[in-house]
């Protein structure tokens, strides 16, 4: 019988439960319960200090039901030939672009005119974002939209410093009255699409999960607001290429803040994320890094972070070009867009569509020819890297840019002709 007792646990070695006095019994059944309770209590606040501070945790939520009408002008974006001109550079921006030409606003205008009225434009660009200020330029964006190139806003005010704990880190401003700043946009000048830069240092301490979290859900916030506005927007989280971070810090520091991106975007549960772009830098090794990537190397592993970071349902990633030459740009677009077809012809094609949303890496050679006073010459090397990068993103070798460039004018001249 005492055998019986120990065995299932109901009293003392020598002694039947039934015999042990029955205060003994009632404290012990006592400490037993205050201590599960002060495990599970202890276990619950883990989990939530998890689920709030774990940038590795599953993010909990849901995405919004489809925004049919948004998705199609996503798709539209997405053209499989085409990508998007990022011509969006604040004032001062322009200004590090002008090799000493003095930055005034009739200098950036006649630039952007340039931009949005060049002949054969919307052969290999689907879309052009724009800073606020091109939206008084009416004609301009009335003849972009008339041949058929979708009309983007910047719709961030840059960037600021976060509190003293994150020095050096920044986040992005201009969520206040976005809600009604954004509307006039859509309703009035016809964009169809947006952009929000949070940029992310690679460094010994950053990003760091202040950041990540701040910036996150700011970007989240601006999604919820653009969508509602009836803009498809795109997300550009940039991990910059600045420092001497090697390419298995850039893999790390990708794949931290994309995580946190999409989970911010989840926890607000109004997005339709088949109704996002997300603009990404490649992952390359810092720009002053003494190991150098392939092109090889550099797309598998910026791959590798997409898929192990961004939803299937997202419709597409469009790279920025991040200060890479515009040949360069191209040369790891196009192996990227090489293990994509790699990918199709094995039966596992990607989930997303990879195309471009260069500024430097579309703009550089154009701006040169006009800065020297040569505008054909500069309407001629903006069209040959749009057809390049449009060949690059299907993984085929760009031609020669002078021959594409002449292509696609051809191309927009036949057009043209027809009645
Ligand atoms: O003027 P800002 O806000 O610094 O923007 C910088 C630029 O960075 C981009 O997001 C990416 O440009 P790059 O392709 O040249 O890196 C552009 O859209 C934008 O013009």
């Amino acid at each position: 019988m005492a055998k019986d007792a120990v065995a299932d646990g109901s009293g003392t070695a020598g002694e039947p439960a039934s015999r042990q006095p029955k205060r003994q019994r009632e404290e012990g059944r006592k400490t037993s319960a205050i201590f599960v309770a002060v495990l599970i209590g202890a276990a619950a606040v883990f989990a939530a200090y998890m689920m709030s501070h774990s940038e590795d945790a599953r993010g909990r939520g849901r995405y919004a039901a489809a925004m049919p009408a948004l998705r199609t002008v996503a798709a539209q974006l997405l053209h499989p030939e085409k990508g998007i001109l990022a011509a969006d550079e604040s004032p001062k921006t322009f200004g590090a672009r002008l090799a000493g030409h003095p930055n005034k606003p009739s200098l950036r205008q006649t630039w952007r005119h340039i931009l949005l009225t060049m002949p054969g434009l919307e052969a290999h660009i689907s879309g052009v974002i724009l800073h606020e200020e091109t939206f008084a330029q009416a004609a301009d964006l009335a003849a972009a939209r008339a041949a058929g190139v979708l009309l983007g806003i910047k719709l961030d005010n840059g960037t600021a410093p976060m509190g003293p704990k994150q020095a050096g880190e920044l986040h992005t401003r201009g969520l206040e009255g976005l809600a009604s700043r954004c509307a006039p946009f859509h309703t009035q000048h016809g964009a169809a699409f947006a952009k929000w830069r949070a940029v992310f240092r690679v460094g010994p301490h950053t990003p760091s999960k202040a950041a990540i979290r701040r910036n996150a859900k700011d970007l989240a916030s601006y999604a919820a607001a653009a969508q509602k506005c009836g803009l498809v927007p795109i997300i550009e989280p940039e991990v910059l290429a600045d420092g001497d971070h090697d390419l298995s810090r850039a893999t790390n520091a990708s794949v931290r803040v994309l995580r946190g991106v999409f989970r911010a975007l989840k926890k607000r549960g109004d997005v339709d994320v088949g109704a996002v772009l997300l603009k990404a830098a490649m992952v390359t090794p810092g720009s002053s890094s003494a190991v150098a990537a392939t092109p090889e190397q550099v797309a598998n592993a910026t791959l590798r972070v997409l898929l192990g970071t961004v939803p299937r349902a997202l419709p597409g990633v469009v790279f920025l070009s991040g200060g890479q030459s515009e040949e360069l740009a191209t040369t790891h677009l196009e192996a990227l867009g090489r293990l994509a077809a790699e990918r199709r012809a094995a039966g596992k094609p990607l989930p997303w569509a990879l195309s471009f949303s260069f500024g430097r890496a579309l703009q550089a050679s154009a701006m040169k020819q006009w800065l020297a006073g040569d505008v054909p010459a500069a309407q001629q090397a903006l069209l040959g890297r749009a057809a390049a990068n449009a060949l690059a993103q299907q993984g085929r070798a760009p031609q020669d840019p002078a021959a594409a460039a002449a292509a696609a004018a051809a191309a927009a001249a036949a057009a043209a002709a027809v009645p």
